[in-house]
């Protein structure tokens, strides 16, 4: 326990005020506009150091930090287990949901246009959290999530109310082939007009990727179309994984 609590502390020390806002600053977000509208997805390569991965990982035992422990099994939603964090939500947790949310609202309310949805999203996430709270969204929805051997997770979305940020952000935090195998990130699209389809998520340990939460705009003829998507993981073969979730609302 104890090498898990110095190892919590790190976090702390290895993200120095700054640093990890200024790799979420300069990621091309241009890019990752045109990523998530031809795919619903978009990565931002190593945006954590492997320290920084082991320290959040480490969290996991630290059980003053969650509100909530969820064995996937009793629920049917597949098999491992996951915490959600309690307020107030580790510094690091708390930086990167608040860094990445001003990059992303204005490409949430063009999408939201795009399918003609009314709600927009103002400009910081403290704004957005106020919202949630008037409407009795009050719970923190970021997630550590960890495998092991034959453990997976059933393809879902992640809706807690009727106010949806259109876009999550997951971080792997361990080394696929070395820390673990199987284990993919997959995401599904399916839409009344095509069959489904779906994308297995290139990830490496540090690397994030932005995640369509329910629907994405298609361009047709005539303007935009929703197409719905779900993501699960598939299963581990040997090994560990952990992830971390950002969710941008919070739950009912
Ligand atoms: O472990 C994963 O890659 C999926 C995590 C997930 O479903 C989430 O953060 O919402
Ligand atoms: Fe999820």
């Amino acid at each position: 326990m104890s090498a898990l609590l110095s190892a919590s502390a790190d976090a702390e020390i290895h993200a120095p005020s700054g640093a990890l806002e200024s790799g979420i600053d300069t990621a091309d977000w241009r890019a990752v506009e045109d990523d998530l509208g031809r795919d619903g997805f978009a990565v931002l390569p190593a945006l954590l150091t492997p320290q920084q991965c082991n320290a959040i990982a480490g969290y996991f035992f630290e059980e003053e930090r969650f509100r909530s422990r969820i064995v996937m099994e009793r629920y049917a939603f597949g098999r491992g287990e996951y915490k959600y964090f309690s307020y107030p939500l580790p510094d690091v947790v708390g930086r990167l949901r608040q860094s990445l949310y001003p990059h992303l609202a204005p490409i949430a309310n063009r999408w939201h246009t795009a399918m003609k949805i009314n709600e927009r999203f103002p400009a910081t996430h403290d704004e957005f959290r106020a919202v949630c709270h008037a409407a009795g969204q009050q719970r923190p929805t970021p997630l550590l999530l960890r495998y092991q051997a034959n453990d997976y997770c059933c393809l879902h979305q992640d809706l807690y109310g009727d106010h949806v940020f259109p876009f999550q952000v997951i971080f792997l935090l361990n080394e696929p082939g070395r820390d673990f195998q199987g284990g993919e990130l997959l995401l599904t699209e399916s839409n009344p007009k095509q069959p489904g389809r779906a994308d297995v998520v290139p990830l490496r340990q540090g690397d994030a990727v932005v995640l369509a939460v329910n629907h994405r705009p298609v361009r047709s003829a005539r303007g935009f179309y929703r197409s719905s998507l779900r993501h699960g993981v598939s299963r581990l073969h040997s090994g560990q994984r952990h992830t971390l979730g950002v969710i941008f609302h919070d739950a009912r």
